[in-house]
């Protein structure tokens, strides 16, 4: 049976993919894998017995990825699983920015009297708005969220200018040609109405927009952050607010600094807290992590290189490595010597590291465990596992 320990709640329309007749769920401690959410693990919480943490999610800046690599351990996210849910979040964030309809609703509830209507009618210009349309959107991060939001947005009227110097292929063929591109990020400081920030937590993001970013903002400008608090720093956004120099802050992460003010709206995380995300998020995660206990094959990780091949040999050899010269000419040397046969084989590497997957025609469990021990012996090599074809084939 394959372990697997899972925190927080994991949609069941992902977990209900692990077979029972395969698949232990938090039965114990040793796991070879970690199903989460935003969890924050602890290195210590990582045993030696786990292969691969998957995140049901985008942002892994609450996995020690660092370590795992070094460690071996696959890192997985669910690019774009979330992205609509965000997008949606974000879009009614900058409409509730310009309405004050949450203010109007909660006053409508607390009137009294037979004239309900006449009194709506007579006050309702207490809570009278602006529009979106025209006013000008800065989105910094043209990734998953970041894309969807700038051509929504372009739809509803809005001018829009995104910064994204890493941009992938992919996604910038998704964005419409309208959306204008800034070559240097004061653009958007500089010239934006509304400000929305979908860039990964990393060193170099840690304080993207600070006090001197701020300064650079129209004092009229409203900055929104559904990526992470710490991108953000929140004592210069609050010193700038009551200095009336920003005009309003909207943020997916609570902090007590923020609360009862009436320019700043703070979310409690719901980016992602839709039925739809957790779901896709869910399925996408189970079946990454379900596809290299079983097979080896690695998709969508955000530390070890996409390897993919077929799996029709009885034993499929798994080997992760540091990236130094003459690892693959040790690996097959070893193999042969052994005189097993290579039926397939595909390696990869990725900065520091790399990974290869060796198809063997050979049914001797002996004869492979000796393999297994030599290449374990082998310097630069980190992890070696052993994986039987089983019926299913990916
Ligand atoms: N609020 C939520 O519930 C929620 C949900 C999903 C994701 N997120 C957060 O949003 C982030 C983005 O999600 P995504 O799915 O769009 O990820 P993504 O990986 O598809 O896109 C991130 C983009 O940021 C760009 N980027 C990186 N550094 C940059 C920099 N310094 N300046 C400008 N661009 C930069 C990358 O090139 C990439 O295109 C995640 O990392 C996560 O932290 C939050
Ligand atoms: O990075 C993400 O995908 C989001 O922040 C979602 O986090 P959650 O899974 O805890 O809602």
């Amino acid at each position: 049976m394959h372990q697997i320990k899972t925190f927080n709640a994991i949609a069941p329309e992902g977990m209900q993919r692990l077979e029972k007749e395969k698949y232990d769920i938090n039965e114990n401690d040793h796991p070879e894998g970690i199903i989460l959410r935003s969890k924050k693990l602890q290195t210590s919480e990582i045993a030696d017995s786990v292969l691969a943490i998957a995140r049901a999610g985008t942002g892994v800046n609450n996995i020690p990825v660092e370590s795992c690599t070094e460690r071996g351990i696959v890192v997985f996210n669910t690019p774009g699983a979330n992205a609509n849910a965000v997008k949606e979040l974000v879009l009614m964030s900058l409409l509730m920015s310009v309405r004050p309809v949450v203010s109007g609703i909660n006053w409508v509830q607390q009137l009294t009297g037979s004239d309900i209507s006449e009194q709506a009618e007579a006050h309702k210009k207490q809570f009278a708005g602006h529009e979106l349309e025209g006013k000008k959107l800065g989105v910094i991060g043209l990734g998953s969220i970041g894309a969807m939001v700038a051509n929504d947005a372009y739809r509803l009227g809005m001018e829009v200018m995104g910064y994204d110097p890493y941009v992938s292929v992919d996604t910038a063929w998704s964005i419409s040609r309208r959306v204008q591109r800034a070559q240097d990020i004061s653009e958007i400081f500089t010239t934006c109405d509304f400000i929305t920030v979908h860039v990964p937590l990393q060193e170099k993001t840690h304080h993207l927009i600070g006090k001197k970013e701020i300064a650079m903002m129209k004092n009229s400008a409203h900055l929104l952050n559904f990526a992470r608090a710490e991108i953000v720093d929140h004592s210069a956004v609050l010193e700038a607010i009551n200095e009336d120099e920003l005009a309003g802050f909207t943020t997916d992460f609570a902090d007590e600094n923020l609360l009862h003010h009436d320019r700043i709206t703070v979310l409690p995380h719901l980016g992602a807290s839709t039925a739809e995300a957790e779901t896709n998020s869910a399925k996408m995660a189970v079946r990454t992590m379900k596809q290299f206990i079983e097979t080896g094959i690695i998709k969508r990780s955000v530390n070890f290189p996409a390897v993919e091949m077929a799996f029709h040999s009885p034993y499929r050899i798994t080997v992760i490595n540091r990236n130094v010269p003459n690892m693959l000419g040790q690996i097959s040397a070893i193999i042969a010597d052994s005189e097993i046969n290579i039926d397939n084989m595909i390696n990869r590497g990725r900065e520091d590291y790399a990974y290869t997957l060796v198809d063997i025609d050979e049914s001797d469990e002996d004869k492979i465990a000796n393999v297994v021990e030599k290449l374990r012996e082998t310097e630069d090599i980190i992890r070696v596992r052993v994986i039987k074809k089983e019926e299913v084939p990916y």
